[in-house]
């Protein structure tokens, strides 16, 4: 038989059992901008992950901080129409989410992840609960890693003996390669002399439209509008929600540092910050445009671009956020946008290893939680 007839028949040949498709189930907590946006893109994408990947990723339940909605049949929650099914859906007690995880485990997918798309505080309980059922987590929210050291090590600690994902990438620099790229360098032996940047997409494009001339107030709606802004705003202009990146980061490279360490400065007034109720501090805000204003004024008129930064310093095991006037020639002048850098200056890269683009925003977010769902469903 000659070799054009073998492959011939070889592509001839029917193919008799259809590729095999693995049901990963998703439990989604969060029904905001990153989880709209997620479960739009799950909608959007699902033909592509059963042809390309062989996985059907189906979201079996959601809830926010009134309803949950839990669909055991094959297929799960119609994406097309998720918000009406939430919107009608029984009142859940949003503190008791094992029922859930409990429905989660039998439905015997071959993989089930909780999704957190929420800043809400405490879900290290929850995570915790998810993971000794043998449920995997794909998070967005800093808070549990950047709260309570022992919390944080304990969390670590359930998702290595049960092994299951706990995974992180979009809670520093939304879906730029942060946080995974930081562990690379870490498993692989390399030495992190320091780690710096621009972390918060939301100051970075504050800062560029205060340069532009534009009132703080407005710009602060723009953000608001494009869906930078965390849930409550006072924590992106606090520094807080940076402070809690660089507290990520501090912990991959074995600090045992919290947020009480960071020597912080905000980014606007520390009087601003004291109005507490999220309407009350949008209509706060215009009374300080002018002050705001001139802040960005005097850098400019020392030729210099301010722009808000974090350090840590794991030598001097220091981590220093605030906002600082650079050099024109300095990478983070050169941001556009919501643009984000982060610069890993190791033993391996003397010249840092630097980690750039847009860093907030809904889509962006989305796509980095989706990534990490699919890092773990291609595990199974
Ligand atoms: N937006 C961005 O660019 C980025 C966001 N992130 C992180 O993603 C997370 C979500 O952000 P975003 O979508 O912008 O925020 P949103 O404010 O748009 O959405 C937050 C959602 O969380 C829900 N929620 C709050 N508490 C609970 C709870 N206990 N149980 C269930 N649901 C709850 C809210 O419910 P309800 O609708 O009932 O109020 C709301 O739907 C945050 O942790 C943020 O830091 C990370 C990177 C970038
Ligand atoms: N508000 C946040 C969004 C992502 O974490 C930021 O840009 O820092």
């Amino acid at each position: 038989m000659s070799v054009e007839s073998v492959v011939q028949l070889s592509w001839s040949r029917p193919i008799s059992a259809p590729p095999r498709v693995d049901r990963v189930s998703l439990f989604v907590l969060g029904k905001g901008t990153v989880a709209s946006s997620l479960l739009t893109q799950l909608g959007d994408n699902k033909g592509r992950f059963v042809e390309r990947d062989g996985l059907s990723l189906e979201v079996a339940g959601l809830c926010d901080r009134q309803n949950g909605l839990f669909v055991a049949s094959p297929g799960g929650v119609e994406l097309e129409q998720w918000r009406n099914h939430l919107g009608t859906a029984p009142v859940a007690d949003p503190r008791e989410r094992r029922p859930f995880l409990d429905g989660l485990t039998r439905l015997g997918s071959r993989a089930a992840v909780l999704v957190d798309c929420t800043a809400a505080d405490g879900m290290e309980k929850v995570y915790e609960q998810a993971l000794l059922r043998g449920i995997h987590v794909v998070t967005a929210n800093k808070k549990p890693f950047s709260g309570s050291l022992p919390s944080f090590r304990r969390l670590a600690t359930t998702a290595r003996r049960c092994r299951r994902a706990l995974r992180y990438e979009t809670t520093v620099g939304a879906s730029l390669p942060v946080v995974e790229t930081l562990k690379d360098l870490v498993r692989t032996g390399d030495r992190v002399d320091l780690i710096e940047g621009s972390f918060s997409g939301t100051l970075g494009f504050l800062s560029n439209e205060l340069l532009a001339g534009v009132p703080f107030s407005r710009a602060l709606n723009v953000a608001r509008e494009r869906g930078y802004l965390e849930p409550r705003p006072q924590d992106d202009l606090s520094g807080v929600d940076v402070a809690r990146k660089a507290v990520i980061l501090a912990r991959e490279i074995g600090l045992n540092l919290g947020l009480e360490d960071v020597a912080l400065t905000p980014f606007v007034p520390r009087e601003l910050l004291a109005v507490d109720s999220t309407d009350a501090f949008f209509e706060a805000v215009p009374a300080y445009d002018a002050e705001i204003a001139r802040t960005v004024k005097r850098a400019q008129l020392e030729g210099k671009v301010l722009r808000y930064l974090a350090r840590i310093d794991p030598v001097n095991r220091r981590i220093d956020v605030g906002p600082v006037a650079v050099d024109v020639h300095h990478p983070a002048a050169r941001l556009r946008g919501a643009g984000s850098f982060v610069a890993f200056t190791t033993e391996r890269y003397p010249e840092p290893l630097v980690v750039q683009g847009a860093g907030a925003g809904g889509a962006l977010t989305a796509a980095g939680v989706l990534a990490d769902i699919l890092a773990i469903a291609r595990k199974i």
